[in-house]
């Protein structure tokens, strides 16, 4: 569609003139407080299946201009929801070289340094991503929040290429790894509330599951991400970097955030 970006003319407050969804309901991210939570004791930790991939398979790690984002196989699934919901691709959010704060959801109004989603996809319903995104029981999207601390060697399996892919459209293939460990250890403990995707077209088709827990990962590799990548094509004279790739908080209304943990 219309080219969108994050700042500047066509940034997140001029979406909704060419995507109606974006000012619309139901929009995502949302600062989640502690005043509107509602512990839900049949909230069931979350449980997924096949994310331990073997290095032989590949996986195509890419630039389209908004993220990094990391295509994933359909045997990769979420089993604990009540459809089977399918990964479809994961990708990132993050802030800049010298403003390590670029999570989408916040927390209390704390804004962490990058957040991952894992877009998965209502497969029990849609044959694909393009039926279910429109959907309102479409999709299913996990959320880690990501401060800079310890190394992490997981994010090293696929940030080791990220020059590779420093323009939009550029594709590698990199090994498969386990996906498992780019993830909290606790999966039981996580916000959950009905939401939207957070680009445009905005749909408010997301079950959003933000984990309690973030994960760590270095200066250096916050860095490597934030500072790599362009959002315009290799040949282009003036390359426009892609960085504080992030939505504001929206407004929550009558929302209710659930968790599944009591403190
Ligand atoms: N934060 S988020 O989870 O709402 C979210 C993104 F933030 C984001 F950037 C992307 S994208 O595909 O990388 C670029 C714009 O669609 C998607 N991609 C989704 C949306 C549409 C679509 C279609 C096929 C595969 C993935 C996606 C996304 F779901
Ligand atoms: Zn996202």
């Amino acid at each position: 569609g219309a080219s969108w970006t994050y700042n500047g003319p066509e940034g997140e407050h001029h979406w909704s003139k060419h995507y109606p969804y974006c000012g619309g309901a139901f929009q995502s991210p949302i600062d989640i407080k502690s005043e509107l939570l509602r512990f839900d004791p049949t909230l069931r930790p979350i449980e997924i299946q096949n994310y331990n991939l073997s290095p032989n398979e590949q996986l195509t790690l890419g630039n389209n201009g908004h993220s990094v984002q990391i295509s994933l196989p359909s045997k990769m699934h979420i089993s604990s929801l009540p459809h089977r919901y399918t990964a479809a691709q994961l990708h990132f959010h993050w802030g800049s070289s010298g403003r390590p704060l670029g999570s989408e959801h916040t927390v209390n109004s704390k804004q962490y340094a990058a957040e991952m989603h894992v877009v998965h996809f209502n497969s029990d319903k849609y044959p694909n991503m393009s039926m279910a995104v429109d959907k309102s029981d479409g999709l299913a999207v996990l959320g880690v929040l990501i401060e800079v601390g310890e190394f992490n060697p997981a994010f090293q399996q696929f940030l080791r290429f990220i020059n590779g892919i420093k323009y939009i459209d550029q594709r590698v293939q990199v090994p498969g790894f386990n996906i498992r460990a780019l993830l909290p250890a606790r999966l039981d403990e996580f916000y959950r509330y009905d939401g939207s995707l957070t680009t445009p077209p905005c749909y408010p088709s997301v079950l959003w599951t933000i984990f309690r827990n973030h994960v760590t990962i270095s200066r250096k590799q916050f860095l490597d991400m934030a500072t790599a990548l362009y959002s315009s094509y290799a040949q282009e004279s003036s390359p426009v970097p892609l960085n504080e790739n992030f939505r504001k908080p929206q407004l929550v209304d009558s929302r209710v955030v659930l968790v599944s943990f009591k403190e």
